[in-house]
């Protein structure tokens, strides 16, 4: 048994032991030489203590380390104050300019800020403005010493501007902390100053908007000279939007407007919007709407955040959408749709007021779903210069000089020139304005030109006067037919007479023509491939096939059989594709002749001119092409009118068109003409009968090749028939002999045997000759021989 004797633990000295028969205890003395060997040795080994004499001075230093770092941030805490400006805030740009003018030159360690500064007259000067790099920077402003701290995220990046995310922190003593708001004013002010009197442009970059350059001198608005009135109308209905904020939202409309500048190039587009803003001190924001990697998100991002007093820009509209035509469905240059541009513009309503303005060159390949009022609400036409324009552009360059400008008006009468090539001409003769007046017509000013002789089938080009002489319909299907030729254009078609419809042509004669329309689209009807019924509204119809090359003259009739005299009909000739809600002579490639005040039309709805008498139900007009020299001429019941246009070289189709309920009968040459030349002459656009016989009287089958029983390939005698091709129609030739003998027509540009057998063309060739020496039967062949 053991006892422990006291509270304490036994020390080994003390412990007794006594064994079971009470024998004296031997007392158990601990070996001295053990309790020597652990403990003295452990607190006499030096290696020992010295570790330990470590520990506790590293202990000791953490302690005075974290103790020190408390200390200085509850320093920092109660002393210090700092601001944090990121990359992505306003503030930071302004704060870096502001850097630049004070302190660069104080620190050691500096990055580069380049700027370009693109002057009026188009070249570009850089400036490089030096400003703390990354780092640690101290400097004093107003007295007040700041810290500096520049800080660039090696790992983190802005994925929309690709750029490394920055943090600028300012740290100074508590005391001071108003010195950051003086200090964010000044940078503020500094900005605002540099901008004073001068308009940002702004572009995208990324989804926001970025400063391009320096900020421009403020255009002076009467630095852009327009055509009469155009100026005062934009800028007034500009200001009578801004101030209507509360107008629009009580109304719950949007609060936007959308403007449309469209015109050849260099007629001051760009220029007038840039001396708007300048005018109403705002800034303007230019988007590139093919732009690489522009989505539909992006656009709509951008335009809702467009900075404050800016005027949205979206230049040359029309070519974005080049190809939106071909499929509704394509991607674009950029990933941007049409729908998305359309949504974009309809927009997010924001309390800002949105001014778009689009310019574009090609008004007609822009789609009706984007002019339509409330995505453009005003649409202006800026054309070439006008007699006001070059008389203000001169004197704008040559200040008092108002009879030289009178002259230089004169010397330009009836010519077409823009007001950049004006510009470029002016400049050229800076100070010498006798010498911009005798060099009018110097190749330098004129190179630009274009004639508006629509004679000549040059491009029409519409002025804003004659877009008003159209009602809102009428304007409407004008632009919608400008911009289907656009997509469409004139001959894009193959339209030459192919060697199927030539023989076509030949088997059936003037059979081979019909009209054409398509019952879902043409509020016309067709019966008997030439009588045409019209229904209502403005339609025209045409011939399945263009007048053949081959005769002089080619020549057709269309008789009013029905026509109220509220219907306007017009009669002519037109290429394919043509738009079918549009008469013929309205649009590209097309002529016509109207009924209600007998005006010839070529190309454009504006400029009718006089040429013959009106017509009415039971007149007949002629229409008559010569197409060596491309000459159109119309007939009015059996008489000839003068030559309506010349120079019409393109496969010309007739075309009548209609704005009303009608009936016209058309003689393509399937009967005799009023106009007796063309009887006489055979101008009709095929014979009146082909080669192919006409069904058997009935009855009279004996003999008929229908009735026959087949003739198998081999009866055919090879030997007189060597060059019958294998797969010609298996009819025996031997019961051709009774098909009328017609000469097929020798359109030239086909070969005119090739396709047929030898003999069945050389039994036709006996009796063409018989017939052109013999046969004088006009109502047999009117129209095809020369
Ligand atoms: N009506 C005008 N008045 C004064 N300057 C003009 C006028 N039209 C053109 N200019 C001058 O011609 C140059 C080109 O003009 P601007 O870029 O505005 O034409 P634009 O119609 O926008 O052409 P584009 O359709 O090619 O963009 C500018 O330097 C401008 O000053």
């Amino acid at each position: 048994m053991s006892e422990v004797t006291g509270n304490a633990w036994p020390s080994p000295a003390n412990t007794t032991l006594t064994n079971a028969e009470g024998k004296e205890p031997q007392s158990i003395q601990p070996p001295v030489k053990a309790e020597n060997s652990l403990w003295d040795n452990v607190t006499s080994n030096p290696y020992f203590s010295a570790g330990f004499g470590l520990i506790g001075v590293g202990a000791g230093l953490t302690v005075l380390r974290q103790g020190l770092n408390l200390g200085t941030s509850l320093l920092r805490r109660r002393l210090l104050v700092t601001l944090e400006i990121p990359s992505k805030d306003k503030s930071y740009l302004w704060f870096l300019q502001w850097m630049s003018q004070q302190s660069a030159r104080r620190t050691q360690h500096l990055a580069v800020e380049t700027s370009y500064k693109q002057h009026d007259n188009g070249s570009v000067s850089t400036t490089f403005g030096l400003v703390p790099g990354p780092g640690n920077h101290f400097f004093k402003w107003r007295g007040v010493w700041l810290q500096v701290q520049r800080q660039r995220d090696g790992k983190m990046m802005d994925l929309t501007t690709g750029s490394p995310w920055e943090t600028i922190t300012l740290t100074t003593l508590s005391r001071d902390r108003d010195v950051f708001t003086a200090l964010l004013k000044e940078a503020q002010q500094m900005a605002i100053a540099k901008q004073e009197g001068k308009t940002v442009i702004y572009t995208s970059y990324g989804p926001e908007w970025r400063p391009f350059g320096m900020p421009r001198k403020r255009r002076m608005l009467d630095s852009v000279i327009l055509d009469n009135g155009i100026k005062e109308r934009i800028v007034d209905d500009v200001q009578a939007f801004i101030g209507s904020g509360k107008w629009y939202n009580d109304r719950g409309i949007p609060y936007r407007r959308g403007y449309l500048l469209y015109g050849p190039p260099g007629s001051g587009k760009s220029s007038f919007i840039q001396s708007l803003a300048g005018e109403l001190e705002y800034n303007i924001c230019i988007l590139n709407l093919s732009e690489r990697g522009l989505t539909d998100d992006r656009l709509n991002h951008l335009l809702s955040n467009v900075p404050e007093r800016s005027i949205m820009l979206l230049e040359d509209i029309d070519a974005a959408f080049a190809k939106r035509n071909q499929s509704d469905h394509q991607g674009y240059q950029s990933m941007l749709t049409f729908s998305g541009l359309l949504n974009a513009l309809d927009g997010v309503a924001s309390a800002e007021e949105r001014i778009v303005f689009m310019t574009t060159n090609h008004i007609e390949q822009l789609d009706p779903a984007l002019v339509r009022p409330g995505r453009i609400d005003m649409k202006e036409f800026l054309g070439n210069a006008t007699e006001s324009q070059i008389r203000g552009m001169f004197l704008r360059f040559y200040e008092n000089d108002q009879d030289l400008a009178d002259q230089f008006v004169r010397s330009l009468k009836n010519k077409s020139v823009s007001t950049a090539s004006l510009q470029g001409h002016f400049v050229y003769f800076k100070d010498k304005p006798q010498q911009a007046l005798e060099n009018a017509s110097g190749s330098q000013l004129f190179s630009s030109i274009s004639t508006n002789d629509p004679e000549l089938g040059t491009e029409f080009v519409e002025t804003p006067a004659m877009l008003e002489t159209l009602s809102e319909d009428a304007r409407l299907s004008y632009d919608r037919a400008k911009a289907w030729q656009t997509a469409y254009p004139p001959e894009s078609v193959p339209t030459d007479i192919t060697l199927s419809q030539y023989l076509t042509i030949q088997e059936k004669g003037v059979a081979a023509f019909e009209f054409e329309a398509d019952m879902a689209e043409t509020n016309a009807f067709i019966s008997g491939r030439t009588e045409i019924q019209f229904f209502r509204d403005e339609c025209c119809v045409q011939t399945n096939l263009p007048f053949p090359k081959n005769q002089d003259v080619y020549y057709f009739e269309a008789k009013m059989y029905e026509k109220p005299i509220s219907t306007t009909v017009a009669v002519g000739v037109g290429t394919k594709p043509f738009p079918n809600w549009r008469m013929p002579g309205w649009n590209k490639h097309s002529v016509g002749y109207f009924s209600h005040n007998g005006c010839k039309m070529f190309n454009n709805p504006f400029e009718g001119k006089s040429y013959g008498m009106p017509f009415n139900e039971g007149d007949v007009v002629g229409v008559g092409y010569r197409h060596r020299t491309g000459t159109v001429f119309f007939t009015r019941n059996g008489r000839k009118i003068e030559d309506a246009y010349s120079g019409l070289r393109w496969n010309l189709f007739p075309t009548i068109g209609a704005n009303g309920p009608c009936q016209v009968h058309v003689n393509l040459g399937q009967m005799g003409f009023v106009f007796i030349e063309a009887n006489v002459k055979k101008w009709g656009l095929a014979p009146m009968q082909g080669t192919l016989a006409p069904p058997p009287a009935y009855g009279s089958e004996r003999g008929s090749i229908l009735l026959q029983t087949g003739v198998s390939r081999n009866s055919i005698d090879r030997s007189r028939n060597e060059d019958i091709p294998e797969e010609s129609p298996l009819i025996s030739l031997e019961h051709t002999s009774h098909i009328p003998h017609h000469q097929p027509p020798e359109y030239s540009s086909l070969p005119r045997h090739s396709a047929l057998p030898r003999r069945f063309s050389e039994e036709h060739a006996d009796a063409s000759d018989h017939d052109d020496t013999s046969n004088g039967n006009e109502s047999d062949r009117p129209a095809n021989s020369p």
